[in-house]
């Protein structure tokens, strides 16, 4: 099978990796001083350190040489949310396409698929998903991943690309669902960020693991309850690109989007904090969409509110935890 992956960062040259144990697999990178890097190193170390890119793995900057490589294969699209409508755009009408972005996209408020609707309309579009941090998929360690979309034989594409030894790629019809979830754990990683970033400070009185525990449980049944009002079904959260993906990105610190939390709960502020990033946290840009959507579907998000505060500056992390703690008792469910 023929594959390009568009995007070579960390997700991308991860996923590209995978890929071309078993698959002739050809990585476009943006810039070509980058790809010039992939090749003279044969490991991508601005964003995957020292693991090395298997032998197999081809790279390229021309973009006509990946787009014809993927003409009768799997076009795969993996750069942050921010560009993929772009990336849709370039590609030609007929051909599907499978994307890794997870997010909402910041300008419209749309998912992956609502935006593949609006640029090519008449074509098969998916996305995969689920708990992956890319450095451990790039070492080869042992993940499950989601493909969702409501063309069979482009899911099928998707499990016959990256299933294997160490990659377990299960489906979906509910392209939705994995979206949402997909998107709203970010916010929620940045949220659980926080809260341990204020537990690490060790005042008295700070919040411990009951704290995350109770963020991750109620940050779920926001994510569901957005989910179900925008049509998803709500056992997809309770799979790996809900509950799975919430919880390796809340508790796991290779994720950029609880390092966000971390520092904001450490006193840095936004700008401060992206600049020491130096990666992409989709919740930063996600955070406002999410509360917006949600008020336009009459979801409440209290967690998200929260997380938007802080990141618009109107609340600092230990106001914003306290005004969670100070809502009205209510039903569970
Ligand atoms: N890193 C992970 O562990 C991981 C895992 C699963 C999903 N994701 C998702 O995958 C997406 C990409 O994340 P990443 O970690 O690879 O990000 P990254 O910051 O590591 O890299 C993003 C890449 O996209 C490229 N890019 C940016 N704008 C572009 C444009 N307009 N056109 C073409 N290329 C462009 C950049 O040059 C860079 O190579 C995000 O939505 C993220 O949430 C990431
Ligand atoms: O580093 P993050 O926070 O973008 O998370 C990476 C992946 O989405 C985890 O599944």
């Amino acid at each position: 099978m023929k594959i390009a992956v568009f995007g070579a960062g960390a997700w991308g040259t991860a996923l590209a990796m995978a890929a071309a144990q078993r698959h002739d697999t050809l990585l476009w990178a943006r810039d070509a001083s980058q790809a010039q890097a992939l090749l003279a190193e044969r490991r991508n170390s601005r964003y995957l350190g020292g693991v090395a890119l298997p032998p197999t793995l081809r790279v390229t900057a021309d973009f006509s040489q990946a787009q014809a490589h993927a003409c009768q294969g799997l076009t795969v699209i993996a750069t942050p949310m921010a560009a993929l409508r772009e990336q849709l755009a370039r590609i030609p009408d007929a051909r599907p396409v499978l994307w890794l972005c997870k997010g909402f996209e910041a300008r419209t408020g749309a998912l992956g698929h609502e935006v593949a609707r609006e640029v090519r309309p008449s074509a098969a579009a998916g996305v995969l998903s689920g708990p992956s941090f890319a450095l451990e998929v790039a070492r080869g360690q042992p993940t499950a991943l989601v493909a969702a979309s409501n063309d069979t034989a482009l899911v099928q594409s998707a499990v016959a690309a990256f299933h294997g030894d160490n990659l377990r790629v299960y489906s979906s019809t509910d392209t939705v669902g994995v979206e949402v979830g997909g998107a709203v754990k970010n916010v929620l990683a940045i949220a659980t960020g926080i809260v341990d970033g204020l537990a690490g400070a060790g005042r008295e009185g700070a919040p411990g693991l009951n704290a995350r525990a109770a963020l991750i449980t109620r940050g779920l049944a926001e994510m569901t309850r957005l989910g179900v009002a925008l049509g998803a079904r709500p056992d997809t959260f309770m799979g790996l690109s809900g509950l799975g993906d919430l919880v390796l990105t809340a508790t796991g610190d290779l994720s950029r989007n609880r390092r966000v939390g971390l520092m904001l709960a450490a006193g840095r502020t936004l700008p401060e904090t992206l600049s020491e990033l130096g990666h992409v946290a989709e919740g930063v840009y996600s955070a406002v969409t999410v509360r917006d959507r949600a008020r336009a579907a009459g979801v409440e998000m209290p967690i998200t509110d929260a997380v938007c505060e802080v990141l618009e500056g109107r609340l600092g992390p230990a106001d914003a935890l306290r005004l969670l703690m100070a809502r009205d008792p209510r039903p569970e469910a």
